[in-house]
């Protein structure tokens, strides 16, 4: 763990591919908590690290390892966190902000890809392609005949919460499908014509399907509850590509299960990689393992983005820490690449 020189820091806590890390040991010295012959728990690790002579000013977060007091505390000399994922919300941005610590995501490296993923769970759960495929495997066909009717895509009225860049493209992709598109968001956007509802149980009211796209956040955690899914009713489809505690997963069931709903598609759960057992056997459910994001193309991507924000970091801190210092909004210190003149 001693000081190299050349090479600025950078903690990592989580294995990376292997072009990934390759990218990143190329450009840094990586303090790699996954390194063979390293054997510190994670914060005696990040504590080591920060007690070199050069210590790391900056960290990539990949996957959900929490950056909150603690962690910051075992690393005091930290002023930029990189998160590979698009939603933050297992880092601590105000307590970040309290200490001048600029924080960045993946910015838009996955919104359409995770776009056309809520398309397609909508399509799955509409038209029953995987339970079709299931059918069909199974030796169904010859034996029953028959097989239930699915309903249209074009036509539905979709309430998408959240129309920030994956939102945004999730409705521009079913407008192409020919749905009515209403949202929600914190506030109404000039630069769209779709209805915006304020409040997310009227905008269930007048959708068939609800769309979850926003970040979850104190606001955002439980959008979609009970008296939600009831007004979206017995013919809606909810679709969640947000994350799961987004919706209140123990009603989402009872809702599926009492068929108040009629059928949902998930990629995110609210316990991962807990997925309540009494989906499995529901056929208008379709369940996939937080995948939305995931292609070679965004993880290709992701590199190149990961390793701009952290060289914008390194050839710029200190205009990073005067616009914080200025106290403008979090927001605009993601990514970092913005605090590059
Ligand atoms: O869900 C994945 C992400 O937030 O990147």
């Amino acid at each position: 763990m001693a000081a190299a020189g050349g090479k600025p820091a950078v903690l990592l806590l989580r294995p990376v591919d292997a072009p990934f890390a390759a990218a990143l040991r190329d450009r840094f010295r990586v303090l790699d908590l996954y390194a063979p012959g390293q054997a510190l728990p994670a914060l005696a690790f990040v504590a080591a690290a920060a007690a070199v002579p050069e210590p790391p000013r900056a960290t990539v977060i990949w996957g959900g390892v929490r950056v909150d007091a603690s962690f910051l505390d075992a690393a005091p000399s930290l002023r930029c966190v990189v998160s590979t994922a698009a939603g933050l919300d297992h880092i601590d941005l105000a307590e970040c902000a309290r200490r001048g610590v600029a924080v960045a995501n993946s910015g838009e490296v996955y919104s359409t890809d995770v776009a056309d993923y809520a398309v397609g769970l909508l399509l799955d759960v509409l038209r029953r392609v995987s339970a079709s495929e299931r059918y069909v495997r199974r030796g169904s066909w010859a034996a029953q005949g028959d097989y239930p009717l699915g309903s249209k895509l074009g036509g539905k009225r979709v309430g998408i919460i959240g129309l920030g860049n994956i939102g945004s493209r999730i409705a521009k992709r079913l407008e192409a499908f020919g749905c009515i598109i209403h949202y929600n968001s914190r506030k109404p956007k000039d630069s769209v014509s779709y209805k915006y509802f304020p409040n997310v149980h009227e905008l269930a009211a007048e959708s068939d399907v609800l769309v979850v796209a926003c970040a979850l956040n104190k606001a955002t955690r439980h959008i979609v509850n009970k008296d939600v899914l009831e007004a979206l009713g017995k013919d809606g489809v909810v679709v969640n590509i947000g994350r799961g505690a987004n919706i209140d997963e123990a009603e989402l069931v009872i809702a599926l299960r009492e068929g108040k709903i009629a059928g949902a598609g998930l990629d995110v759960f609210e316990h991962e990689p807990k997925v309540p057992a009494e989906l499995f056997s529901m056929e208008n459910v379709v369940l996939s393992r937080h995948v939305a994001v995931l292609t070679e193309e965004s993880r290709s991507d992701l590199r190149a983005h990961t390793i701009g924000n952290l060289e914008a970091f390194f050839s710029d801190v200190t205009r990073c820490l005067l616009l914080h210092l200025h106290g403008l909004a979090l927001q605009e210190l993601i990514p970092v690449r913005s605090c590059s003149p």
